[in-house]
């Protein structure tokens, strides 16, 4: 039985950091991650370069000293997002890449795109300078089911934003269903996935189990089983287009204990030591380094991380608190339901 594990400094493709007092608060827990693309929703949305350079060093200034990650910024899509402006952050390394929410679809998105025709300068400019758009792909009508939200935007909005701008590099952020997985696998290398820890481990169920259990909801929302299995064979699979975005997505447990909650799951502490037991089980633990640590810097054209980190599986379960303190907050930490016998240690 394998006990230990050596892989290459992971990376998260997908990360909220926040601002203010709950950023110094979790800044420090994804700070052992080579690179983390750094989600815009700030409010108000990092939707300049200006901005996102400013945040970009308020992050550092979160991060212990000799902290292994850095931050890749991204920018927030508007309406009245300038073409030459995205192109001039790319250029002088500010942006990695630009992040499409559709306006309304998820946390902090009232400023998104209302309609993908009015961004059409910016996707043709961000293809011509190989910029890459990260996607939140649900749809927002309210008269589709929040179930189908992935699967339906897939056929009204990703494939003919694709097919109207070929060339732009695509990632499909937080799959949720066959669908997504299917999709992904259909488009050639300029198309990924990014799967989060959280949609690996629950499914609906999880969010409706003998009462209502918020710190389950997130968006997009958990699928049927059969979904949530879709998604650990992508993960499991060591294909090029599937990796690691964590999506850890910190709300004060006074935001998500609310007759209308806030969306997002914590996996920022424990994920490394609940992916290696996913990957364990589905007996795959020899291409975790792939989605944690080469697929996606070979997408977004990095080299991966030089160092390493170590992953050893004790008899005892790993110690992560149920929760941290955010001031006089706390944020609830992902719970797995299982215990996390894999301990993440150094090299
Ligand atoms: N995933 C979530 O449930 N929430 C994210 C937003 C997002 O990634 O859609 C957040 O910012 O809280
Ligand atoms: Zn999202
Ligand atoms: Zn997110």
């Amino acid at each position: 039985m394998i006990d230990s594990i050596t892989l290459r400094r992971p990376d998260d493709w997908h990360l909220h950091l926040r601002d203010g007092a709950m950023l110094v608060a979790v800044a420090p827990l994804s700070a052992g991650f080579g690179r983390a693309i750094i989600m815009p929703n700030l409010v108000p949305p990092v939707v300049t370069g200006a901005q996102a350079a400013a945040y970009r060093n308020r992050i550092l200034a979160a991060l212990p000293e000799n902290a292994p990650l850095k931050p890749q910024m991204t920018l927030y899509l508007t309406d009245g997002t300038d073409p030459a402006d995205v192109v001039a952050a790319h250029k002088d390394g500010i942006i990695r890449a630009v992040k499409l929410y559709p306006a309304g679809a998820t946390t902090n998105s009232a400023s998104g795109v209302t309609d993908v025709e009015r961004v059409r300068p910016v996707l043709a400019a961000m293809a011509e300078a190989g910029i890459p758009l990260c996607v939140h792909g649900e749809v927002t009508d309210p008269s589709v089911d929040i179930f189908d939200r992935e699967a339906v935007f897939i056929d009204r909005v990703l494939d003919p934003l694709r097919r109207a701008t070929p060339g732009l590099r695509v990632v499909m952020e937080h799959i949720t269903t066959s669908d997504g997985v299917a999709y992904a696998r259909s488009g050639g290398d300029d198309l990924a996935a990014t799967i989060t820890t959280h949609h690996l481990v629950i499914n609906r169920n999880a969010i409706l189990a003998g009462g209502i259990r918020p710190h389950y909801y997130c968006l997009p929302v958990a699928k049927r089983e059969t979904h949530r299995l879709a998604l650990r064979e992508a993960a499991t699979s060591g294909e090029a287009r599937f990796f690691l975005g964590t999506d850890s997505a910190p709300h004060t447990d006074s935001a998500k204990l609310q007759p209308c909650g806030c969306a997002g799951c914590f996996t920022a502490p424990n994920t490394m030591s609940i992916l290696a037991h996913v990957f364990e089980e589905d007996g795959a633990l020899d291409r975790l380094e792939s989605f944690t640590s080469l697929n996606g810097a070979a997408f977004y054209g990095m080299e991966p991380n030089e160092d390493r980190i170590r992953l050893a599986r004790r008899d005892v379960a790993a110690d992560y608190p149920a929760s941290i303190s955010v001031g006089d907050q706390t944020v609830t930490v992902f719970d797995p339901g299982f215990p996390l016998y894999w301990h993440l240690e150094d090299a």
